[in-house]
């Protein structure tokens, strides 16, 4: 197996080269609280099966994981309830964006995928019908996945969006008027907004995904996250649906699946070899962090390591 053993050195040239380039587009503008983030933070952390593990930057900062916990709370959905899943929720990139409306109604409120919107809300749904208490028991699942007992959920985050909520509002009782919203949408709306205000930093983040990276992984009580077939799947979702609109533009540039965040976070995933984090604020015009997406397509050129 072809293993990095170069990428300190790797990381260190990549992430001059860019905090010293531009760093074009604006932190997510629409929640008020993400918008006052500074926008010149930028970290990295690497860590492989190896257990070679490397940061740079700002990587012990934390950050709104926002999207990425998509990744988190459908992993969940999917251990508990198994294949049913999928009778609510597709699994075909969109081709629009994040939190478009468009599709819906054509497809009788099932949404195209569990990482736009819709379908994360239609996630949270049925999580909110499984745990008995909701807020309570994910924050301990994305404990126990990225092995941190640090991680919490930021309330005046949560709020903030609550507050300019409008499209995921009516996302929600859009679907909720196809019947594949079972609880009060403001239930469903308060979990969701929660859930994408929690807080990690790059090394958090990236260990959260470790699940997906080592089919070997085992949680602090020896348990398995996800079967094989199951994590080769959630793989498959985040390489055809990770980046939204920009999916395809990232498996070209990067190859690797991956999750991004409007906080500004990307978690990409080279299945059986590495895992990487990378967070800088300002997004591009698809709500993807602009310097995170040039150091991934510069570190897969680089290693010569994507899935490609
Ligand atoms: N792409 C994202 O990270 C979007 C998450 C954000 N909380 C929203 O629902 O709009």
């Amino acid at each position: 197996m072809h293993r990095i053993t170069n990428h300190k050195e790797i990381i260190d040239k990549i992430y001059e080269e860019i905090i010293t380039g531009d760093n074009l587009g604006a932190p997510a503008g629409y929640i008020p609280e993400l918008a006052k983030v500074d926008p010149n933070q930028f970290g990295v952390y690497f860590m492989s099966t190896e257990n070679d593990t490397y940061g740079k930057g700002d990587w012990q900062t934390k950050f709104s994981i926002q999207s990425i916990m998509k990744v988190l709370s459908l992993s969940l959905a999917y251990q508990m309830l198994g294949d049913s899943i999928w009778k609510r929720v597709g699994v075909e990139p969109s081709g629009s964006a994040f939190n478009s409306l468009v599709r819906l109604e054509t497809d009788n409120g099932i949404p195209r995928n569990p990482f736009i919107n819709g379908g994360a809300l239609v996630i949270c749904d049925m999580l909110l019908s499984q745990l008995k208490n909701p807020l309570f028991d994910f924050l301990s699942f994305v404990r126990e996945v990225s092995g941190s007992d640090k991680v919490y959920y930021n309330e005046t985050v949560a709020q903030s969006e609550a507050s300019v909520g409008y499209r995921n509002i009516a996302l929600c009782n859009f679907i909720k008027s196809f019947g594949n919203i079972d609880n009060d949408p403001n239930e469903v709306l308060d979990f969701y907004f929660h859930m994408c205000s929690i807080e990690m930093d790059c090394q958090q983040l990236a260990h959260s995904f470790e699940f997906l990276m080592d089919g070997k992984f085992r949680t602090k009580n020896g348990s398995s996250v996800l079967n094989l077939s199951q994590s080769k799947r959630i793989n498959a979702i985040m390489q055809t649906c990770g980046f939204y609109d920009e999916s395809g533009e990232f498996a070209f540039k990067v190859g690797l699946p991956g999750k991004s965040g409007v906080g500004g976070g990307i978690v990409a995933v080279h299945p059986e070899k590495y895992c990487i984090c990378v967070w800088s604020p300002n997004l591009n015009e698809n709500g993807n962090s602009h310097r995170g997406m040039k150091f991934l397509e510069r570190f897969t050129t680089e290693t010569e390591l994507s899935i490609f």
